[in-house]
């Protein structure tokens, strides 16, 4: 009986030990890759209270403790499964010949748009209702009012004084115009080249236009041209833009600053984005925000406060307002509200690979005084292309 007890606590005592352990060794399991240091944040992106921006202004005081501290991934080390080995870096296509290699796509989408332009203008007799179909053509493809009414009072004279009947003049003459209003004498070059300090590309639009995007493909175009890039996730309404974000980045090795915590302050993360281009000595900063409506004036209010909080530490060399071409005159409605807030320093435009609206080019460059500087023309990492007014406006009037 005595040795039955004596067994019973023997087994007891094994089955308790091994609970036990099991136990422990789950409580003491740190997750691999976590980044250490992350608080919550109590401010949202839509609370413009002075409070909030108070607290964001000076993000590396403790006791703030408003902003999530926003960590910075190396994109080299994946976090798990540790054994995993790093994805192989890609090589970005290099960005002179881009444009060249993009072309058949603006060829495709806006070739209505040259061909009608050529055929109407090499009519035997152009009339009244031959210049409103080439007025309504022009409009069409969002050129504008006024360029159009400007571009029609220089076709009518043209036509007038040089008789024009032979197709391959008329397309000169159409190339010569076109391009005058597309300005090749706007400097469309991207201000990336600060010395002794990061340049700092704040990159905004409306949702949906493709900012996150731009930016993992500006990524590239910089990696392309041997640039050390720090990439910041400040789009922290939209949960899945940071992660976005740090894949586009960890593809061709750059790191991307960004808060784990859904909402945390905007102005936070692009702060800190800066600060590590500055401790890591990098050539730039670009820091991805959040979709916004023009029309909602806190928001509007939270992008001006992002460029001035990163201003405490750097100045902001680019503004880059986003723009879906396929948005047309809408887009310029848009375009204008951003330049109020934010000094827009440059045009992206977007998804000129899906619409005939190429003369939104025109449209918005007369508008803002900006430069549209680069384009998007497809979902490919490397179909963003330095724009050119020249090579443009050929792909307008191209055959096909
Ligand atoms: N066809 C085409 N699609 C594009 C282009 N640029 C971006 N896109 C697509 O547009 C969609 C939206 O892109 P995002 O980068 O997520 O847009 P966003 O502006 O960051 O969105 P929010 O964060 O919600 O404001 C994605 O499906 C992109 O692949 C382009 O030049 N051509």
């Amino acid at each position: 009986m005595d040795s039955d007890v004596l067994t019973l606590v023997i087994i007891l005592a094994v089955i308790l030990a091994a609970v036990l352990g099991v136990l422990l060794v789950r409580g003491g399991k740190v997750p691999e890759g976590t980044y250490p240091e992350t608080r919550d944040a109590d401010d949202r992106p839509d609370d413009a209270s002075e409070a909030s921006s108070t607290a964001v202004a000076a993000p590396e005081d403790e006791e703030a403790g408003a902003a999530a501290e926003p960590e910075l991934a190396e994109p080299a080390e994946p976090a798990e499964p540790a054994e995993e080995p790093a994805p192989a870096l890609e090589t970005p296509e290099p960005v002179a010949g881009r444009l060249a290699r993009l072309r058949a796509r603006l060829v495709k989408s806006n070739n209505v748009f040259g061909k009608s332009l050529l055929a109407l203008l090499s009519s035997d007799d152009i009339d009244d209702d031959v210049w409103d179909e080439i007025e309504e053509t022009l409009l069409m493809a969002d050129l504008g009012t006024e360029p159009t009414t400007e571009l029609l009072d220089r076709l009518r004279e043209r036509v007038r004084v040089e008789g024009l009947k032979d197709p391959e003049r008329v397309r000169t003459m159409l190339r010569e115009e076109l391009t005058a209003l597309v300005d090749p004498s706007m400097d469309r070059s991207l201000n990336v080249d600060v010395s002794g300090r990061p340049s700092v590309v704040l990159v905004v639009g409306v949702n949906g236009v493709g900012k996150t995007t731009t930016v993992g493909k500006m990524a590239r175009v910089l990696v392309a041209e041997d640039k050390d890039v720090v990439l910041g996730a400040a789009d922290t309404f939209r949960a899945a833009a940071a992660e976005q974000l740090t894949t586009w980045g960890s593809r061709v090795g750059v790191p991307t600053v960004s808060s784990d915590v859904e909402g945390a302050d905007p102005a936070s993360v692009a702060y800190e984005a800066v600060s590590a281009g500055i401790e890591h000595e990098s050539d730039v900063v670009m820091v991805d925000t959040a979709g916004r409506l023009q029309n909602k004036s806190n928001l509007m209010d939270e992008l001006g406060k992002v460029k001035r909080v990163v201003e405490k530490q750097s100045e902001v060399d680019e503004v880059l307002l986003v723009l879906d071409a396929t948005t047309g005159q809408n887009g310029l409605n848009q375009a204008k509200v951003f330049a109020e807030v934010v000094d827009v320093t440059g045009i992206v435009l977007t998804k000129l690979d899906g619409t005939a609206r190429g003369g939104i080019v025109v449209a918005i460059q007369r508008e803002l005084g900006v430069p549209v500087k680069l384009i998007g023309l497809g979902e490919g990492p490397d179909d963003l292309a330095p724009f050119d007014a020249d090579q443009f406006v050929d792909a307008l009037l191209e055959e096909r």
